[in-house]
């Protein structure tokens, strides 16, 4: 994906949201400028942009959508109260914005317009919201967390954020040193003009709190005298049920529905006589799915998780983007002398947390942020925040073996890199190929030196290697907690799908688990994470892998207090007490994507008898058991890989897809020296190939691929020796596992193509005899091409598009 594409799909860095900006900085001494110009920084002070954390306490609950004129819903929000009887007033929280600085486009003031007339409608009901204390809550103490702002590949050692001083590092972003101060203080005034603007803002919130609270207290006393709202039986002039009208009225719409979680909120007080709960609450439904275009079977889904106030912040939430991040990589850069290189280029931002040192919140930029010079140089990675939070919670260790299970485009991957600081052994796979590409783009483009990236399914795993020190899995999803970024989630999750991922989930969990090593001296731990917030993808998920594997338990994340704890009970599933240990984050909740992370330990070797993930034959044998009929889980093992969402094609996947006829000339030149290096006369090989190009040997296999795997081989043995930090590579699948295995540094030992033969080589190793031939080629084992039946006849067409590819290969 080229750098336009990305910033068209994440959309240029929205408009500064000052909902979204910190409180702290609105009662930080202002700081006083110099002769120069410049602000000084007294001993005392802390530098304006300390004072940040937009993902943090500060975020409140997302404000609503503009109403126009809708009559305010804020006092049919606000609970009914019979006069003296309920005197506790909420505290609002998401008091109109202030109005638009004079800088910003049209477009930007008309969301800030939008946002500002939104706010009337559900602050009351927003503000009743549990106030979350944000990604700050997380804390900078962990331990597994520090030095991530090490420059790896610099001899520096005044690193920023040093581990020295714990209390200075809770008080500080930045370094204390002179020459970063200074450094600092450039940032400052490079920044001073946006940051005085939110300043003002901050102060205009502020006025418009007061006023909006003024407001909200007269209101609450009309409603109290008002009758119950009408909503059940909302007609029309002509007496037309305004439910079934053919064009509903959005801006009544929007109203019914503040008013109709008001009444499920205070059902006794509020709900019209003669009327049930499920009434409301279908009406609401119907009325969710209109407004915000949801398909009825993902409404109710999203609904019950939440109480009726929590889900409407929910489904506001979706409506909003989240803020734009990105991830300092410490293996090229500092995250201070990035944020200096971006501010010059015109960028606004502050870093994004106490909780992160390498992230930075991006809040406008002149510039793609896709195609600055320093982002094509590897200093950085545009990624969601809560992406951040499985590889903390993975807490990769230096030297140690990582597998990355589905690790597209690279995200994590790269962070984990980065935490080990190019030393041990990741392994980066993916299922998808062409993500796979951006995947090897990105390791690539982030100087990242310790990856092997890979294209199998990860249900192969451990078969196709194992013992690793810490295994991530973040699995594919649905994608329920990202609908902000991919709306079409909306409509496009069936029922079948919850039903399909979480058993793919399942499975993969199991390979994950299957794959560490329990002996690991340092690690021995399996991260699981999902951008989803259903149960289904997520706690029951986690419930399977407890049941299937007793040799692992749930541990804490290391995340802290930041996250909710997952569900022990949802519904009349009861989950293990321990899952409490797992976490959830909500876009309403902390201003990041839907997420769930759990990490396990594992305690002991897998049982004998344990259902293996890859094994469909295991599977059935257990069907109908306890566990199987309680999780729901009947289905067969389904092998094959979740195909791309987003639909990526070669051409434009991040790397800007791959040149063959290029890929072809470096693949032959490294061919040929790795043959000299050998002593073997070039030439002659040369010849010798061109005779036997495309023949058939005596099973018919062509010889060609044969050349190609002992050539696959030779160059697993060289990437082995070279590049591989071997210190637990189980012998037995070096060969056969080589060919869909790629470097960080080199394509060249990736030939095979599809997916039927990546399934042959991935199992070679221990498959049984029988196996073997049930998936060989039928007329390679009958030689009767007759009696082929249409199954038969597909495959061989297959090998037949599959033959010719190599043939291609080989004519190098
Ligand atoms: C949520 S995305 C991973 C994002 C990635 N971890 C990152 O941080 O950039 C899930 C990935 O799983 C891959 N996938 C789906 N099914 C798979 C399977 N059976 N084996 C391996 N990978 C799979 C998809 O291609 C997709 O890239």
């Amino acid at each position: 994906m080229g750098p336009g594409r990305r910033m068209k799909k994440q959309g240029p860095p929205g408009p500064l949201d000052e909902s979204l900006v910190t409180r702290k900085r609105k009662d930080a001494p202002a700081a006083a400028p110099t002769k120069n110009g410049k602000k000084r920084r007294t001993s005392g002070e802390k530098p304006k942009y300390e004072m940040s954390g937009a993902l943090d306490e500060n975020y409140k609950p997302v404000k609503p959508q503009k109403t126009n004129g809708v009559k305010s819903a804020a006092p049919a929000l606000k609970p009914a109260t019979n006069g003296a009887k309920k005197q506790k007033k909420e505290k609002k929280q998401s008091p109109p914005p202030p109005p638009p600085p004079p800088a910003e486009s049209d477009s930007e003031e008309e969301d800030e317009d939008s946002s500002d007339d939104a706010a009337s409608n559900s602050d009351a009901m927003e503000g009743q919201l549990k106030k979350t204390n944000g990604l700050d809550a997380l804390g900078s103490d962990d331990e597994e967390l520090d030095g991530e702002d090490e420059y790896v590949g610099s001899d520096d050692d005044s690193v920023m954020d040093s581990d020295d001083d714990a209390g200075a590092r809770k008080e500080r972003m930045w370094s204390e040193d002179e020459d970063e101060e200074a450094l600092a203080e450039k940032l400052t005034a490079a920044n001073i003009e946006g940051l005085s603007r939110k300043m003002d803002m901050d102060k205009a919130r502020e006025d418009a709190e007061a006023q909006a609270e003024l407001e909200e207290m007269g209101m609450t006393t009309n409603i109290a005298n008002e009758d119950r709202p009408k909503i059940l039986d909302d007609v029309d002039e002509e007496g037309v049920a305004r439910a079934n009208l053919l064009t509903p009225d959005l801006q009544m719409l929007r109203s019914r529905i503040t008013d109709n979680v008001r009444v499920l909120d205070d059902f006794k007080n509020l709900a019209e006589n003669g009327r049930s709960r499920t009434e409301y609450t279908e009406q609401l439904l119907r009325d969710i799915c209109t407004y915000y275009g949801y398909s009825a079977f993902l409404a109710e889904k999203l609904f019950s998780l939440f109480s009726p106030k929590e889900a409407f912040a929910f489904f506001e939430a979706n409506e909003t983007p989240r803020p734009v991040v990105i991830r300092t990589n410490t293996l090229r850069t500092h995250r201070r002398e990035l944020a200096q290189s971006l501010i010059n280029r015109g960028v606004q931002l502050e870093p994004v947390g106490k909780w992160s040192k390498v992230g930075l919140q991006i809040f406008e930029t002149q510039v793609p942020l896709g195609a600055t010079p320093e982002y094509l140089a590897g200093q950085y990675i545009i990624q969601a925040a809560s992406s951040f939070l499985p590889v903390m919670a993975l807490a990769p260790q230096e030297d140690e073996r990582i597998l990355d299970m589905a690790s597209a485009p690279g995200g994590k991957t790269t962070h984990i890199a980065a935490l080990m600081k190019n030393t041990g052994c990741i392994f980066a796979n993916d299922a998808n190929k062409s993500r796979a590409k951006g995947l090897i783009g990105n390791v690539h483009r982030m100087g990242v030196r310790n990856t092997i990236i890979c294209n199998y399914n990860a249900l192969e795993f451990p078969r196709v290697i194992g013992g690793f020190d810490r295994v991530l899995l973040d699995a594919p999803c649905s994608g329920t907690g990202v609908i902000a970024k991919d709306p079409s989630v909306k409509t496009n999750k069936t029922e079948k799908d919850f039903l399909k991922l979480p058993h793919l989930q399942k499975q993969l969990l199991l390979a994950a688990i299957d794959s560490v090593d329990h002996m690991s001296k340092t690690g021995g731990y399996i991260v699981y994470s999902t951008c989803s917030v259903t149960v289904e993808e997520n706690e029951q998920v986690v419930q399977y892998a407890l049941n299937k594997r007793p040799n692992v338990k749930l541990v804490p994340t290391g995340l802290g207090t930041f996250g909710r704890p997952g569900f022990t009970s949802y519904a009349a599933k009861r989950f293990h007490p321990h899952m409490k240990e797992t976490r959830r984050y909500y876009p309403h909740a902390y201003n990041v994507d839907g997420f769930f992370v759990a990490k396990f330990r594992k305690t002991g070797p897998t049982p004998a008898g344990a259902v293996m993930p890859n094994e469909s034959s295991a599977m059935s044998k257990v069907q109908g058991q306890g566990h199987e009929e309680r999780d729901g889980n009947e289905m067969d093992v389904d092998r094959a890989p979740i195909e791309d969402d987003e639909g990526e094609s070669e051409e434009e996947d991040e790397f800007g897809g791959f040149d063959s006829e290029e890929d072809r000339v470096y693949i032959e030149r490294a061919k040929m020296s790795r043959l000299r290096r050998k002593g073997v006369n070039v030439k002659a090989v040369g010849k010798g190939k061109g005779k036997d190009k495309g023949k058939k040997d005596a099973n018919g296999v062509i010889q060609d691929e044969k050349a190609q795997e002992t050539d696959a081989e030779s160059a697993s043995k060289g990437f082995s020796e070279e590049t591989v930090p071997d210190r637990k590579l189980p012998k037995q699948s070096h060969s056969k596992t080589s060919q869909k295995v790629a470097t960080g540094t080199t394509h060249e030992a990736k030939p095979k193509e599809s997916a039927d033969s990546s399934t042959l080589q991935a199992g070679a190793t221990k498959q049984s005899k029988k196996e073997k031939h049930a998936k060989m080629p039928k007329e390679t084992i009958h030689g009767d091409n007759e009696k082929k039946s249409p199954k038969v006849k597909k495959e061989k067409a297959k090998k037949d598009k599959k033959d010719k590819k190599d043939k291609k290969v080989a004519d190098i």
